[in-house]
């Protein structure tokens, strides 16, 4: 629950289809604040859509969201990204041809951005713009990117790409982040580190993080929801879900 006293995420009978396909049949999850949870499933069960539709990229058919105690069934984005959420994608969404900062600057959203000209909004704008480099500053501490300010994003390695955009779904300070497939196309090396980035932003966020890999799904919270074909088929910790005979039958666990 949340200081509110409400979970930060309820997701009720949640459906959608796309001409005959059914990818998300009534489904039902909720998010505590403090508790992560992990979204495991084979290939088309419905994973990325159930983000789509909680983040308010395309329209549910049926059922309703709440986000922090708002029903925001019907909300845009933007009012769903004003009240704390974000996101990852698993396509990367970088400028390649813009420096990291630029990357960062731009994903820093300031409605008041345009200065009026007279003296006091010139000081205003100076201020925001010194908390801006400040904040990217702060950022990229975080992700493990100090001294690649200036960099291109075309020069990066892909995993520090993935990190940068890391940077860019926590720079506006969410209170939930959604990840999808954190994990994909990493090396060996670059999957240890993308892990304790994650494993640290679990302790200080909510977080939702779609996983193809199980050991490392299973690794990260205690809270695991299994889709397939667009139905939750089991919910547990990760020792029940192991255990779970649907669930070793899809994943051909022995
Ligand atoms: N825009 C779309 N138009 C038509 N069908 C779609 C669309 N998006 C998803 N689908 C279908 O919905 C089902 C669920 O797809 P979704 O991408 O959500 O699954 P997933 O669990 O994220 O899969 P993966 O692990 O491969 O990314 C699939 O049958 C998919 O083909």
């Amino acid at each position: 629950m949340t200081k509110e006293g409400k979970p930060a995420l309820t997701v009720r009978s949640l459906s959608k289809s796309f001409g005959g396909v059914k990818a998300i049949d009534n489904v039902s999850l909720t998010l505590d604040a403090g508790c992560s949870r992990v979204l495991i499933g084979p290939n088309g069960a419905g994973k990325t859509t159930l983000f789509n539709l909680i983040t308010g990229e395309i329209p549910m058919d049926e059922g309703e969201i709440y986000l922090f105690g708002v029903d925001i069934s019907q909300a845009k984005i933007q009012k769903r990204s004003e009240l704390g959420l974000t996101r990852t994608y698993q396509i990367s969404n970088l400028f390649k041809e813009l420096t990291v900062e630029e990357n960062l600057y731009l994903s820093l959203k300031d409605k008041q951005w345009n200065s009026q000209g007279d003296f006091s909004s010139l000081w205003t704008s100076w201020m925001k713009s010194y908390k801006r480099v400040q904040r990217i500053e702060e950022v990229l501490a975080s992700v493990g990117l100090e001294g690649k300010r200036q960099t291109l994003v075309s020069s990066l390695a892909h995993g520090e790409q993935r990190q940068l955009e890391l940077g860019m779904a926590i720079s506006s300070n969410p209170r939930i982040i959604f990840f999808d497939e954190p994990m994909a196309g990493l090396s060996p090396n670059e999957r240890v580190f993308m892990g304790k980035l994650i494993r640290k932003l679990a302790a200080e966020k909510i977080i939702l993080v779609i996983e193809h890999d199980m050991d490392f799904a299973l690794s990260l919270t205690d809270d695991v929801t299994v889709l397939d074909h667009g139905r939750v088929i089991a919910e547990g910790r990760p020792e029940e879900i192991k255990s779970n005979p649907e669930v070793k039958k899809i994943y051909k666990l022995g």
